[in-house]
């Protein structure tokens, strides 16, 4: 059975403490996922990304290359909405909610206990010499620490630190898989830990965090 992040409005309908907390927007998640082409559009813009960022064509092929990025472009830019209303990012049943700047991982559990999540650092992830960019770890914590404090049932939050330990080199193109949880609540402030480890187990980055309750009017 496949996990999905839970959709932030479902506090606010049962009349939960999220409309109450801060001045950050409830985001609600899009129907069915964006439809049956959202999801094959997605994983072809990251095919995309990862060729644009390992491939050396030659001119005539560049040239062939921009006309369709400019028309692709083109063809999307009258669809343009507000924050909130985009497909992407609100598509809670598709690797990385449908977002391409998230990690497109998928989300194995999502309870109170933890979150656990599994997927690769793709080509377009890469640093150097096969390894995932460092930059790219902590997004893939920042995004499961958001996960795990909503998972546990606390109110709207942001990341005040985030702290990343990077234990072995984090290999491109091979299964992985984060998980993480609550350890400790103290007011408005929630601290998580988190590893990512390879298939056999072995940690290559451990992360902590503080997230804190926004106040009304915290944007
Ligand atoms: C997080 C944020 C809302 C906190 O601001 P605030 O409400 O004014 O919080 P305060 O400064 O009063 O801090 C609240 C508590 O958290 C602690 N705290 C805040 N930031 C901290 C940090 N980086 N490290 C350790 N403790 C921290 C404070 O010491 C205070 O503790 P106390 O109550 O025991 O005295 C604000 O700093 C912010 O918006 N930062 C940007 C967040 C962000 O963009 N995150 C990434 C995207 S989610
Ligand atoms: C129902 C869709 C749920 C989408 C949740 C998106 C939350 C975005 C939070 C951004 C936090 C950050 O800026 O680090």
């Amino acid at each position: 059975m496949r996990v999905t992040v839970q959709d932030m409005s479902e506090r606010v309908e049962r009349g939960g403490e999220y409309e109450k907390h801060g001045g950050f927007p409830v985001y609600r998640a899009v129907e069915d996922n964006g439809g049956p082409d959202f999801g094959r559009f997605v994983e072809g813009m990251r095919t995309v990304q990862d060729l644009a960022v390992s491939t050396a064509p030659p001119p005539e092929v560049l040239a062939q290359a921009a006309e369709q990025a400019e028309a692709l472009a083109a063809l999307l830019a009258p669809y343009q909405v507000p924050e909130g209303e985009q497909t992407g990012g609100r598509s809670i049943g598709l690797p990385g909610r449908g977002s391409l700047l998230m990690l497109p991982w998928t989300v194995e559990k999502f309870d109170a206990t933890g979150v656990r999540s599994t997927g690769v650092f793709r080509r377009f992830h890469m640093g150097g010499n096969g390894a995932a960019h460092g930059g790219t770890l902590p997004l893939l914590f920042d995004d499961m620490f958001g996960m795990i404090t909503h998972a546990y049932g606390r109110p709207i939050s942001r990341t005040a630190y985030l702290h990343v330990n990077y234990r072995k080199i984090t290999p491109i193109d091979t299964p992985l898989v984060i998980e993480g949880q609550v350890d400790r609540v103290d007011g408005r402030k929630t601290f998580i830990t988190a590893k990512l480890m390879d298939s056999e187990g072995t940690v290559l980055a451990d992360g902590e965090a503080l997230m804190l309750v926004l106040l009304a009017g915290q944007p």
